[in-house]
């Protein structure tokens, strides 16, 4: 299929390419593994400790924020190692940035999760 044919897909297609892309990057990149397991345990217990509407919406947007970079991340891997195969610095540098971007938004977002839970804990005690 030529680029142009690509370019004509309908929405509905669309939506299927980006599901798709999400699948395999599910299945063949392990730090995604690593958040997506993290936010299964963090919804149970923001569902067991009855998450005020405003912290599931912080909770929400936190994970919506380290997933989705780290899907941009794997696509940056996917183009520098198209773009370059070879060792290259600049190749290095778009890497390591790219996960770097992705490693400031998981610290983060650890310490924004802390805070949001640390309120429940205490009630608990
Ligand atoms: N073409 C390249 N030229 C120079 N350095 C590269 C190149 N490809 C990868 N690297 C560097 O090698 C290291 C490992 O890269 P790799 O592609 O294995 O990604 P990674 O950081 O291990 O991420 P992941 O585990 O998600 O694949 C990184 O520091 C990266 O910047």
């Amino acid at each position: 299929m030529g680029l142009r044919d690509y370019k004509r897909a309908s929405l509905l297609n669309s939506f299927g390419y980006a599901i798709n892309g999400i699948i395999r990057v599910i299945k063949e990149e392990r730090n995604i593994k690593i958040h997506l397991c993290a936010t299964l345990i963090v919804i149970a217990l923001a569902s067991y400790f009855h998450f005020s509407r405003n912290d599931w919406m912080v909770l929400l947007i936190i994970i919506t924020i380290v997933i989705s970079l780290e899907l941009v991340n794997s696509a940056v891997e996917a183009v520098v190692d198209l773009a370059s195969p070879e060792i290259h610095p600049l190749a290095k540098k778009a890497k390591d940035v790219a996960a770097g971007a992705v490693l400031v938004a998981a610290i983060v977002s650890v310490i924004i999760g802390f805070l949001l839970f640390l309120p429940y804990f205490t009630i608990l005690r």
